[in-house]
């Protein structure tokens, strides 16, 4: 795999990749890779086209008392694992890079971007959508892959793609999960074992409130907080939303259940769909 850290080195490379007619999928990440990236990677990987990956900790979407300095930056491990998947390219940019002296402009999607981690968060959903629409003209793939554990994410890169006519496809994969359940994160490394055993709270707690609304049941948003508090959680928000809000109109499953609560000084996010109930 190879490894470019200037954009003139990526034009060259993903020229040579592109070179025999191949397709090019880029897979954006943060780095401090886990299963869940590389279910992204697979999943490019089994289109058919040729696969770049890109690890940029991106300060513009870190809130100033956020994360941004302590964020895992393993990039021998990370470089290892994209190469054991067979990753054909990393795109390794440097702050300075991705954002010269002068830079000025803010990419901002209104509407999908305002609540859930949008509230919480102010700021980070410009910071996502002004990187994002840097990669996709950096590397001008045909397809970009994003994971579902990042929701909202996911429909502002839509939202954002669709009204810009950048002419890519986003293709949305599932949530990779540990066996208890919770979504693989790299932010689950700031957990101690006691809040790592306490944290399986919040799928859990999601899993119940999915069941007791599809039965048609009241009261399963509450509950779950009550269950995130008594493991512990500060919590942001738990809401079901009408998913056509997040750009899935998708038949048989109208509801996305989205939760965001802090550990310790650990924040996790997860959601689940939420079918029509059966009881009304
Ligand atoms: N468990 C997972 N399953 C599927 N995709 C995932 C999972 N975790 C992250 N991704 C996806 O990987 C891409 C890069 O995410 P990122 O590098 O921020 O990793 P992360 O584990 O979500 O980190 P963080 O702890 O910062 O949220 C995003 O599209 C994200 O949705
Ligand atoms: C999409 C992304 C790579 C943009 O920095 C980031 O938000 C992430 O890792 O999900
Ligand atoms: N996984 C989304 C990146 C972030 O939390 O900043």
């Amino acid at each position: 795999m190879r490894i470019v850290h200037k954009l003139s080195d990526l034009r060259r490379a993903v020229a040579g990749l592109r070179g025999d007619g191949a397709a090019v999928a880029l897979v954006p990440t943060m780095g401090a890779l886990h299963a869940g990236h590389m279910a992204l990677v697979e999943a490019a990987q089994a289109s058919g086209a040729k696969v770049v990956a890109s690890i940029f900790v991106n300060p513009k979407q870190f809130g100033p008392t956020e994360d941004l300095a302590r964020y895992p930056r393993p990039a021998e491990a990370d470089t290892k694992l994209l190469t054991e998947h067979g990753c054909d390219l990393l795109w390794m940019p440097g702050v300075d890079e991705m954002y010269p002296a002068g830079f000025a402009t803010n990419v901002s999607v209104s509407g999908v971007s305002d609540g859930l981690d949008g509230a919480a968060r102010p700021g980070h959903f410009d910071g996502v959508a002004t990187v994002v629409a840097k990669l996709f003209n950096q590397v001008r793939p045909d397809a970009a892959y994003f994971g579902e554990k990042d929701f909202q994410q996911l429909a502002v890169i839509r939202r954002m793609v669709a009204d810009l006519d950048f002419g890519l496809e986003i293709v949305g994969v599932p949530t990779v999960r540990e066996s208890d359940g919770l979504a693989l994160s790299s932010r689950n490394a700031y957990l101690s074992a006691d809040e790592r055993a306490r944290a399986v709270a919040l799928p859990l707690a999601l899993t119940a409130a999915k069941r007791a609304t599809e039965a048609g049941e009241r009261g399963a948003i509450p509950a779950a907080m009550a269950s995130l508090a008594a493991a512990g959680f500060a919590i942001d928000y738990v809401e079901l939303v009408d998913a056509a809000t997040l750009g899935e109109p998708v038949p048989g499953r109208p509801r996305r259940l989205l939760a965001a609560a802090r550990i310790g000084t650990t924040r996790l996010i997860d959601n689940l769909p939420v079918a029509a109930s059966t009881n009304v």
